[in-house]
């Protein structure tokens, strides 16, 4: 049965004047859900559930997992990559014959399949080894974020323990790193006949270096890893699979490491935008039929390839775009969805990588990024004359410290460190000497719009017009002027 009463809502409270006198509730409150027996509660949960069913049942997705960064697909999905497969296939093929497989270093730009190919071919070695009763184990560290040599030790421990299923029997912290090894050892001993031990990111591993000579972490563990084997301080057979970016990697390792991991290499080039169209193809199927537009596939290929053909960043922009559809309400993914989802990328990296810039480098850096946004011509690069006189008016106007043209160059070269932009010196002619111009890695607009928010420039919102006039006006003066 329904109470009567009557209501009155203020800004913060509600007050029912029922029969029995009048009921107070914060306002918030009430939002969360103070009537929990009214019918009132009951309609709202059937709102909200329907709601949610209602965006499931409208999504573009069918089964999005397979755009997860995480999924491990089958290996139809797998595209490509066949000297690659052939060769782990070739080295890893001695676990099943009771020998053991050599080191293996794997290096590429990321997302160009290494853990993918590594992980899929030793999935197939552990169901073919269970089969013929063998005990295959694979150990997967990943050291992005490891810090020490003691802690990359640990998770070896706790990878393998896990694994197995048994205690990791040591204290993360509290005895001694050989301790931890021995146990590691113990594990691997008393479990398998054979293991993998994948390191991915092997170069991030790189310690507390007191002195820049100091060794890697990483080139102390994959000694030890290595010569325990060699040494049959493990009884089974271990080899280790690193994994990394690094083209070079070898180099930074100590001597005695190097002779000992001394991997086989197995090289990961760039896709290109067909390869990536051909990765994104056989993932179609994440999307219900007939929701892709055309040009999906083939614009977010063609985005990551610009970025070093990187597969993991073609899916995600494959899948950003289709979020994008399913929050706007649409049926279909179109390729303004996908510009959508590479301006959000953009700003991503933008805002994680404008961090660690001083406001004076970010000012610089906005200065010359509203240049060919606000340009009335087509605007590739930015001389630098052009950019630190509006930086110089910009300062101005906000009134703070303004510095000098060899301070603004010095925050561009910086900018260009962390690979805002490429620099070029160019001739203005015979007797005008060199100039210096800029040109930006991501959209400038993108860029100026996140400089825009971040140090809190809209103060200078309601000069827009003005700043556009200088900056087209200076730009007038350098091409045409004396
Ligand atoms: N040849 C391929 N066929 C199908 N999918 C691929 C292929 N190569 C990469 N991918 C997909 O791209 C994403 C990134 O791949 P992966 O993690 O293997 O790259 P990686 O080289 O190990 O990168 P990182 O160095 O950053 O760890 C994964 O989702 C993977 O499934």
């Amino acid at each position: 049965m329904k109470t009567a009463y009557t209501l009155l809502i203020t800004q913060e409270f509600v007050v029912f004047n029922l029969a029995h006198g009048p009921h107070i509730y914060l306002w918030k409150e009430l939002h969360v859900g103070n009537m929990s027996d009214g019918d009132e509660q009951q309609s709202l949960s059937q709102s909200i559930k329907g709601r949610l069913q209602e965006g499931v049942q409208n999504s573009v997705f069918k089964d999005k997992g397979l755009l997860d960064p995480d999924t491990v697909i089958d290996e139809d999905r797998i595209v490509g990559r066949d000297q690659q497969l052939d060769d782990i296939i070739t080295y890893l093929r001695p676990a099943l014959q009771g020998n053991r497989p050599p080191n293996m270093l794997l290096y590429g730009p990321s997302g160009t399949g290494k853990s993918l190919i590594i992980n899929a071919v030793c999935q197939q070695v552990q169901e073919l080894a269970n089969a013929q009763g063998d005990r295959f184990g694979v150990i997967r560290v990943n050291c992005q974020t490891i810090k020490s040599h003691d802690r990359a030790v640990y998770r070896l421990v706790e990878s393998a323990a896990i694994g197995v299923g048994v205690d990791p029997g040591v204290p993360e912290s509290g005895v001694s790193t050989d301790q931890k090894l021995n146990r590691f050892y113990e594990i691997l001993s008393e479990n398998f006949d054979s293991v993998i031990i994948i390191l991915d990111e092997v170069d991030l591993l790189v310690g507390r270096q007191r002195d820049p000579n100091d060794e890697p972490a990483y080139s102390k563990l994959l000694y030890q890893l290595s010569r325990a084997s060699q040494l049959g301080r493990i009884e089974g057979d271990v080899s280790v699979a690193a994994l990394t970016n690094d083209p070079r990697f070898m180099e930074n390792l100590d001597g005695r490491a190097e002779s000992s991991f001394n991997p086989q290499d197995i090289v990961f080039p760039d896709y290109d935008a067909n390869q990536l169209q051909a990765i994104l193809g056989r993932r179609r199927d994440a999307y219900r039929d007939d929701v892709l537009e055309d040009g999906i596939i083939p614009l977010s290929s063609a985005y990551a390839a610009q970025d070093h053909g990187d597969a993991r960043k073609a899916i995600d922009l494959f899948r950003k775009a289709g979020e994008i559809a399913d929050r706007q309400g649409e049926d279909r993914v179109r390729e303004e969805h996908v510009r959508g989802a590479q301006k959000e990328a953009e700003r991503d990296r933008t805002l994680t990588q404008m961090q660690g810039l001083s406001t004076q480098k970010k000012l610089s850096l906005y200065a010359t990024a509203i240049v060919p946004v606000y340009s009335q011509r087509n605007l590739n690069a930015v001389p630098s004359t052009v950019a630190y006189r509006v930086y110089q008016y910009i300062t101005d106007i906000l009134d703070t410290d303004e510095k000098s043209r060899d301070s603004y160059l010095r925050y561009m070269s910086e900018a260009e460190t962390y690979n805002f932009v490429t620099s070029d010196k160019r001739g203005r002619g015979y007797g005008s000497g060199v100039h210096k111009e800029y040109t930006f890695v991501d959209d400038p607009e993108v860029v100026a719009e996140t400089l825009q928010s971040d140090i809190r420039l809209e103060e200078i919102e309601n000069d827009e017009d003005l700043i556009r006039s200088v900056v087209n006006a200076q730009i007038d003066d350098f091409f045409d002027g004396k």
